[in-house]
């Protein structure tokens, strides 16, 4: 323990915040952290049986019941933890009080903390310093932050299990081996001149290709973590009027989207979640696609075009009613060649006004080779089977596969790719006998793409992006 404690690296400043949500509850906790906390918790707490109760010589992970003062008095009752360096979340000496959870007594206990020298901890503040001080890894801080914002299950797991740190551990190995090999390389760089080979080329190539086809599989493990965490991009497309907006009403069973008999109704989208069989689909209604002249329903037009095209699942409203559906035919056909990651439903809408909708439907699946299913989204027919389809077109995207790592955050994504790319390119330069600066080169950038994504390689700009998107008082 001293030897960790030797190697800490300074306490930062003392932070405050409050850690529980505002509002009325129970209680509520306030935590400070950093340097000299043990002084300012000591000048606003006293402690009922025992006057000479000092903070600095307290055991760590021992609670104490006391009463908070300022200049004017008590402000409240409270339990006082105290938390020694190096064995608290932040690895610093904190202080968590629990007082009572009204918005008036915690602003006040905040504001003694201010008073007697603390500073306003910055959104993640604390979680960042877990990280600097290397309690957790860069993966681990936003597994926490996505774990606080779980709203499924699924996205609970998958929260979970990044922050037990499987995904770093693959990492870590990952840039051990490169690093063995960046090194060899650099070492030969060294020895220029005596023409030695310190790291046999075709072993690195051979080396290389694992490292890479382990890269793609977690990239292409992507869109499965996507779907775990966010649940399934489920797009409802088509001709205005058609029936979308009713058919996101009927499906949520509330009047989440304006309905009219108007074409052009629907202008911006809208997302909501619905559960079926266990799989979580995130519906978004969209602006019915036509050749739009005004401007707000263009735009409109142009975000369900963005939608469509990051869709996991497009389902396509097409009309019954319509005299002619070649045009409805040609988009769908369209649509298949031009979203090949997506897959596609083709609702039949209004079934309970057109005639002969069975042969229609028939047609339709044979024009388009698509499932197409019957519904009337305003009387609530067909939508079992199409929800059941709905279910079997995403089977095994949103389950999770046993002891299989899942990427989840597009910035992990991101970093992968971009890792993968460059060990690719470092492959195609042992390929060509290219020399060994440049392969020793994209090795260094494949490096520095893992290291980013679990912090080894710290970027300001990136730790600012993940921290600030946390709570205060995390
Ligand atoms: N009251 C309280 N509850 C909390 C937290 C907290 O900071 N305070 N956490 C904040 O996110 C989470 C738990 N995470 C934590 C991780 C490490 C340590 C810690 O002090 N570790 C020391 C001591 C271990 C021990 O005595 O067994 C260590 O590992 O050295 C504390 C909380 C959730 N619950
Ligand atoms: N009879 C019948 N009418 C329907 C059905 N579904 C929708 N409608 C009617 O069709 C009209 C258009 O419905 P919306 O849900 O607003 O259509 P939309 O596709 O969202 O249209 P935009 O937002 O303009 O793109 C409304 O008058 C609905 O009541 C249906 O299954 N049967
Ligand atoms: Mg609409």
């Amino acid at each position: 323990m001293t030897t960790r404690s030797a190697s800490l690296p300074e306490p930062g400043m003392p932070i405050a915040a409050v850690a529980t949500p505002v509002g009325v509850g129970a209680l509520a906790i306030l935590r400070i952290s950093g340097r000299g906390v043990f002084g300012i918790a000591g000048r606003i707490f006293k402690k009922k049986q025992n006057p000479a109760f000092r903070f600095a010589e307290a055991k760590g992970y021992t609670a104490h019941f006391g009463s908070v003062h300022d200049s004017e008095g008590l402000i409240d009752e409270v339990v006082a933890l105290v938390l020694r360096a190096p064995n608290s979340f932040t690895m610093e000496d904190m202080v968590e009080f629990t007082c009572h959870g009204g918005p008036v007594v915690v602003q006040h206990i905040l504001k003694v903390l201010l008073d007697e020298g603390c500073r306003l901890a910055e959104p993640g503040e604390f979680t960042r310093r877990a990280f600097l001080n290397g309690r957790i890894d860069l993966l681990q801080a936003e597994a926490i932050g996505e774990m606080i914002h779980a709203r499924s299950e699924s996205a609970f797991r998958t929260a979970v299990t990044q922050m037990q740190g499987t995904l770093s551990l693959r990492l870590e190995a990952m840039r051990e081996q490169l690093l063995r090999s960046c090194a060899l390389l650099e070492l030969e760089l060294d020895f220029s001149e005596e023409d030695v080979e310190f790291q046999n080329r075709r072993e690195l190539q051979q080396q290389l290709g694992v490292l890479q086809e382990e890269l793609r599989r977690l990239v292409d493990s992507y869109q499965h973590g996507r779907i775990m965490k966010e649940g399934v991009a489920t797009v409802i497309a088509g001709r205005p009027n058609a029936g979308k907006s009713t058919l996101l009403n009927t499906l949520l069973g509330l009047e989440r989207s304006i309905v009219s008999h108007m074409p052009g109704t629907t202008r911006d989208y809208i997302e909501e979640c619905f559960l079926y069989n266990k799989t979580m689909f995130r519906l978004t209604d969209t602006a019915g696609l036509r050749e739009a002249e005004e401007a707000v329903e263009h735009e409109g037009v142009k975000r369900s075009y963005r939608k469509i095209a990051e869709a996991d699942l497009i389902v396509y409203i097409l009309d019954l009613t319509l005299d002619d559906y070649a045009d409805e035919v040609a988009r769908i056909l369209e649509f298949k060649s031009e979203y090949r990651n997506a897959r596609m439903i083709v609702a039949a809408n209004k079934i309970d006004l057109a005639s002969e909708s069975p042969e229609r439907i028939q047609e339709l699946r044979e024009a388009t080779g698509c499932d197409v299913c019957g519904i009337s989204a305003a009387k609530g027919e067909g939508l079992e089977t199409l929800k059941e389809l709905m279910s079997t077109m995403v089977v095994g995207l949103d389950k999770l596969h046993e002891a299989s790592v899942l990427v989840t955050s597009l910035r992990h994504y991101e970093a992968l790719r971009n890792a993968s790319d460059a060990l690719e390119n470092a492959r195609m330069l042992i390929n060509s006998n290219s020399e060994t600066e440049l392969i020793a080169f994209e090795l260094r950038s494949a490096l520095n793409y893992v290291g980013e994504i679990t912090g080894k390689v710290i970027n300001e700009e990136i730790l600012n992006m993940i921290f600030d998107q946390f709570c205060i008082g995390k």
